[in-house]
């Protein structure tokens, strides 16, 4: 028998209306924890998807000077390189009214993940945690964050119980080595979103959340049975 599943799926038939929607979402999530808290937090992943959707939320009108905002994941390159989680937030996300909030990086300077690793986790302490809203994507290869089928770090990335707030990760489809949030760092949250595009991807989670065939070994498969927090699947072809 499969465990509860804790996942809620919205379908776009556009991806801006996607964007739109869950940039609508977020910022009523930072809205609420600056009314409730007087801060709020975000985490947001890298990669292609998420382009139209920080254009989108940029532009949203809250407090943010009061708002931190961090990566669920970095690969390790400084933020001239065009590969940088960093440099793509800081064009897309933190500009117009967004341009005032406060950019907490994983990337340390430091040679190798591994050395940056207790520096990054101390930026990641200083935070006023839970997050607000944490925003994921996903790989062909059922990655998540930088959970990568291979990783050197997987299996202690995924414990729900680990200790470590972020770990390094090297992986053969990782690109270059990364640093990474954990599992349970990245439970932390007030809200779990995944956006995600493309019919390989819809029919990946399908897989991934029955566990069938080759897909109950994706490391996204974490998140979606995790029962701690509920995941918002936002999709568009
Ligand atoms: O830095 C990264 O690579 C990510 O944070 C990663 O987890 C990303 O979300 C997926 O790889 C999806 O990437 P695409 O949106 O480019 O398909």
């Amino acid at each position: 028998m499969h465990p509860p599943l804790n996942v809620t799926t919205h379908s776009f038939t556009d991806c801006r209306a996607q964007a739109t929607a869950l940039a609508e979402r977020v910022a009523e999530r930072l809205r609420s924890g600056l009314a409730e808290r007087g801060h709020a937090v975000l985490a947001v992943s890298g990669g292609s998807t998420p382009k139209d959707f920080f254009d989108r939320l940029s532009h949203e009108k809250l407090d943010w000077a009061r708002v931190q905002v961090t990566l669920v994941d970095e690969r390790w390159v400084p933020d001239t390189d065009e590969r940088s989680n960093a440099r793509l937030v800081k064009s897309r996300l933190l500009q117009q009214a967004a341009a005032a909030a406060q950019f907490v990086p994983l990337y340390t300077g430091d040679a190798t993940p591994e050395a940056g690793q207790g520096a990054a986790s101390a930026h990641i302490d200083a935070l006023p945690l839970p997050f607000d809203a944490v925003v994921l994507g996903m790989g062909d290869d059922g990655h998540t964050a930088s959970f990568f089928p291979g990783g050197d770090h997987l299996a202690e990335a995924l414990d729900p119980d680990g200790y470590a707030r972020v770990l390094p990760m090297r992986a053969p489809g990782a690109g270059e080595p990364r640093i990474t949030l954990t599992l349970p760092t990245l439970l932390e949250t007030r809200a779990l979103y995944l956006l995600v595009a493309g019919e390989k991807k819809r029919d990946l989670l399908a897989d991934a959340r029955l566990g069938l065939g080759e897909a109950q070994h994706y490391p996204v498969r974490a998140v979606l049975t995790q029962q701690r927090v509920p995941v918002s699947v936002y999709w568009c072809p």
